[in-house]
């Protein structure tokens, strides 16, 4: 199975890689456009600024390249948030894949810190992504921006207010959470995504 990690100006890359080879998977960290589409399943991974970012996605048409992949895609943090319609973080229109939007954090109470920056529990998940998944499990986040619950919603946390931990639409998965950090439980996670 040939596995590819989108090659971008993304910091997670590394972390992703690393987490794939303890799954015993040897994936190409490639921007080449053939060899992703020639991929079985892809992963966007993500650690960045929503504006900066697309600006270099469509200055590479990695844009139109990513709205055009048919196997699995697995968007990982800011991955998942440059597959929805706009971010509030640079006011940045991104690929538009998830119709909705992603919104900054706003503390309700001085414990809120934002950036979230944790471990977190999830419910009502809905998708192959979290076969084997307990209710009890914890998975790590750290962002400051956010994608509401929508139609797309594949599994919900509570941080401040519920908001989507992962997506899921067609061949597009994504996950607010980063797998590649989470222990065990990621690395199940990123298994069920291989085995999809
Ligand atoms: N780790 C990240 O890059 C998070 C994505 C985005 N910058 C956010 O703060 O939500």
């Amino acid at each position: 199975m040939k596995i590819a990690v989108i090659k971008y100006n993304a910091g997670n890359i590394y972390s992703v890689d690393y987490a794939l080879k303890r799954l015993g998977v040897e994936a190409v960290i490639t921007a080449d456009k053939d060899v992703l589409r020639a991929a079985d399943k892809v992963i966007f991974p993500g650690v960045g600024e929503a504006e900066t970012t697309m600006k270099f996605l469509r200055a590479n048409g990695m844009d139109t390249l990513i709205k055009e992949l048919r196997q699995p895609l697995l968007g990982i943090c800011l991955g998942m948030q440059l597959m929805c319609r706009h971010s509030e973080e640079g006011d940045a229109d991104c690929l538009g894949i998830f119709d909705t939007e992603v919104k900054r954090f706003v503390s309700q109470k001085h414990e809120d810190k934002v950036p979230h920056m944790g471990w977190n529990t999830l419910t009502e998940t809905n998708s192959a992504l979290f076969k084997g998944f307990t209710k009890d499990e914890f998975v790590y986040f750290v962002h400051s921006f956010y994608v509401p619950v929508n139609e797309c919603t594949a599994a919900v946390t509570d941080y401040i207010h519920p908001f989507s931990a992962a997506l899921h639409k067609d061949n597009y998965y994504a996950t607010q959470f980063h797998p590649e950090k989470s222990g065990s439980v990621g690395e199940r996670i990123l298994r069920n995504f291989l085995e999809l």
